[in-house]
């Protein structure tokens, strides 16, 4: 199966920062990926380069087997929802619709006056008149009416209050459950990640850590409690993830099989926001060593 988004080596440098680097991953079609990381990770950079709004400084980046933004018929596969869910402010939500429709050869008119309808948005309704919550309804409805293959979308729920964030991810949700697309979605908030994703990449400092399922990286890593271990290594084999020490405590995540342990210490599993953070505390770790 060709997948959705395939990048090998793939970096972006802004003058001598750089912004994304030796980013190697190789998504599957048809699942929500959830793209998570702190402010200035390299979400934004890892999904212009997608669109093809960012050409790469090294690597080379696939978009459901093609050049991202390669001709037509590439750019009409890929729907992208920009941070902050731009719409024109002076136009109507009307107006939008007629545009989605002339620019799109794929536009499913009756998806998006239907969609309208249920959100009870007024089609002479001024886009810059709308709420938050109602301008990322309306942007996400421009989305999914192209009916793309894959649909992009860049913290769209970051200026939302609680409510209206679940309402939108409901919304795709049920649109992906309905029409059959993958979705790319970034946040720096794992809790809205949490029920919608079922891939998962976490990036932070520039570097992807890890990607994956989300149920096969949840069941492969694991967290040990125990007394503190003086040469600060766990009792297990494993790939160290992330390690915190208090005076009497040792706590360990690790990455590879449940280990069999010694009966001082525990065993559990972790949640989604757990592993994100373990993988956080790796990238600070490494930091710290590099500085030594
Ligand atoms: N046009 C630019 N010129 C220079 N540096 C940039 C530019 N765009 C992004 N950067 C830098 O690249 C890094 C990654 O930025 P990016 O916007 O991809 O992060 P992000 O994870 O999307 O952050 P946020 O969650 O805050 O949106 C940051 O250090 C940022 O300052």
């Amino acid at each position: 199966m060709t997948s959705v988004l395939e990048a090998q080596g793939l970096g972006k440098r802004y003058g001598r920062r750089w912004a994304l680097r030796d980013c190697t991953i190789d998504i599957p079609q048809g699942h929500v990926v959830g793209l998570v990381g702190p402010n200035g990770a390299g979400k934004t950079t890892l999904l212009k380069l997608a669109t093809g709004v960012l050409e790469p400084t090294t690597g080379g980046i696939g978009v459901l087997g093609g050049r991202p933004a390669a001709g037509p018929a590439q750019l009409a596969r890929v729907g992208f929802v920009a941070q902050d869910t731009p719409v024109y402010s002076a136009l109507t939500v009307a107006d939008h619709l007629r545009i989605g429709a002339r620019l799109n050869p794929g536009w499913d008119a009756t998806l998006a006056r239907e969609r309208i309808v249920r959100l009870g948005l007024d089609p002479a309704h001024r886009a810059g008149r709308l709420s938050g919550g109602q301008r990322a309804q309306l942007a996400l409805t421009l989305g999914l009416a192209k009916r793309p293959d894959l649909l992009i979308l860049d913290e769209p729920v970051a200026s939302l209050d609680p409510l209206a964030r679940r309402d939108f991810l409901q919304g795709l949700m049920e649109a992906t459950a309905e029409h059959r697309f993958s979705v790319v979605l970034s946040s720096h908030l794992v809790s809205d990640l949490e029920r919608t994703c079922d891939y998962l990449i976490v990036l932070v400092d520039s570097r992807v850590q890890v990607a994956g399922r989300t149920e096969e990286l949840l069941a492969a890593h694991h967290r040990l409690t125990g007394p503190r271990r003086t040469d600060g290594t766990p009792p297990t084999a494993g790939r160290v993830v992330s390690a915190r020490h208090t005076d009497r405590q040792s706590t360990f995540v690790v990455a590879g099989d449940a280990p069999a342990m010694d009966p001082a210490w525990t065993v559990s599993g972790l949640g989604m926001e757990d592993l994100v953070l373990a993988y956080m505390d790796h990238s600070t770790a490494a930091d710290l060593e590099a500085l030594r």
